[in-house]
């Protein structure tokens, strides 16, 4: 497989998310984050909205952050000039390909989308600016016209194409082969760009890098539209560890930056929120337990540090004595079979009547609690 290259939307689609808004400072510090994480672009906003999106965006660009700085336009000229005014080196040209859109949205046509296309990265290579032509909805167009449009977008000097899929609606097995398709035929490197409606955006996107793609679009937490896009931390363990592509991501920030995000964003973050979620790393059934204790690649696809986590081993009801041994070992107290036979017998009890697992202070509290039953039961045999 080729080289991968992120480019982080959290910043423009995933402040599309409703109800979600960015202070500047916030938009500021997350375009740092995502630069020490190691990115190779950040789709930093929309400079046609003026105000403090310019403001924020400008800022951004005069950090010289080290990564691409991209500015996201409708197929605009207009918009391209607000990009520039900005500073970014890199300009995404948006305009739909589908006839859903065309008609109903744009209430335009096919040519004039062309003509809009080409007319706008024409404009926009003239600045010497790195250009993405974007296919919104290019999921539900037909695939010949899609194909006429990323020859031209080529034609009239596009760097990539941006395949999206707007209403997230693909799944893998045609992703892979619309991406193979305007591959073969056109020959342009393409992005991804992921929505998950049904779920599906992670695998989408790493069905279309299967099928060559070279950018994945992605967000941090996976915020955005609706259900949200392609979520950075997703898309980069996946790729590491699914397709064995380290993408040379500082990984152990995740969880760091992602946390950020969802406080900026307002959204939390599930405990169970995959790669960077509070319990993804925690242990509590028996068996699992046993098994990660005895060799944590049992039941872990990577280590908890590798993104920022620790393990957690939890004792409840679904714990086994193994578990129960290894954590009274932590406070210096050597269980036999029996006692922590017993205690396992207490600890089910107890997490049922409380319905959760148990807290460190209340093991040692059922340990203390058997012990001193076991003193009486003693002096009452001895009649003490
Ligand atoms: C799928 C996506 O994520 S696309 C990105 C969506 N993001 C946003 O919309 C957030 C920022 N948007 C905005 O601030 C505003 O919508 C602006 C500044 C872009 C435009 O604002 P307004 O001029 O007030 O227009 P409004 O938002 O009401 O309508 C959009 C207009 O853009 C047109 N338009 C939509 N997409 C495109 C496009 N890719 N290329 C050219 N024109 C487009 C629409 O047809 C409509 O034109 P009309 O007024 O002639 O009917
Ligand atoms: O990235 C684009 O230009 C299109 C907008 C978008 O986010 C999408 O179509 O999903």
């Amino acid at each position: 497989m080729s080289n991968v290259y992120i480019v982080d939307t959290t910043l423009r689609d995933g402040e599309q998310t409703a109800g979600v808004v960015f202070a500047n400072e916030e938009k500021v510090q997350i375009a740092k984050m995502l630069a020490e994480l190691g990115v190779y672009q950040i789709e930093a906003g929309i400079p046609t909205m003026g105000g403090d999106e310019k403001e924020a965006i400008k800022k951004i660009c005069k950090l010289n952050l080290g990564v691409s700085i991209m500015g996201w336009n409708r197929a605009v000229i207009k918009d391209v000039e607000e990009s520039i005014d900005c500073g970014v080196d890199a300009v995404a040209i948006s305009i739909s390909t589908s006839d859903i859109h065309i008609k109903h949205k744009l209430k335009k046509d096919r040519d004039w989308v062309l003509k809009s296309m080409v007319d706008a990265t024409r404009f926009a290579k003239k600045h010497n600016l790195y250009v993405s032509v974007n296919a919104e909805d290019a999921s539900r167009s037909d695939m010949d016209f899609l194909i006429k449009f990323a020859k031209e977008a080529k034609e009239a000097g596009a760097d990539r194409l941006r395949y999206c899929d707007t209403v997230g609606m693909m799944e893998p097995f045609s992703i892979y082969e619309h991406i193979r398709r305007i591959i073969d035929e056109v020959g342009i490197d393409i992005e991804m760009h992921t929505h998950n409606d049904f779920g599906l955006a992670t695998a989408n996107t790493l069905a279309g890098i299967k099928a060559g793609a070279k950018y994945a679009g992605v967000t941090v937490n996976g915020l955005g539209e609706r259900a949200g896009n392609a979520a950075l931390e997703e898309v980069v363990m996946a790729l590491k560890y699914i397709y064995k592509n380290d993408l040379g991501i500082k990984t152990n920030l995740l969880k760091e930056v992602c946390e950020y995000v969802a406080k900026a964003s307002g959204r939390v973050l599930p405990l169970s929120k995959t790669i960077v979620g509070h319990n993804v790393f925690a242990h509590e059934s028996g068996i699992h337990t046993d098994g990660v204790l005895k060799d944590s690649k049992t039941y872990e696809s990577f280590s908890p540090e590798e993104v920022g986590l620790q393990r957690q081993i939890l004792i409840g009801k679904h714990s086994g004595r193994n578990a129960i041994v290894a954590k009274f070992k932590e406070y210096d107290i050597d269980l036999t079979p029996e006692q922590a036979e017993e205690i396992l017998k207490r600890v089910r009890s107890l997490s049922v009547q409380l319905k959760r697992s148990l807290f460190d202070k209340e093991l040692i509290y059922l340990y203390n609690e058997m012990r001193e039953e076991k003193i009486k039961d003693v002096n009452l045999q001895n009649n003490i």
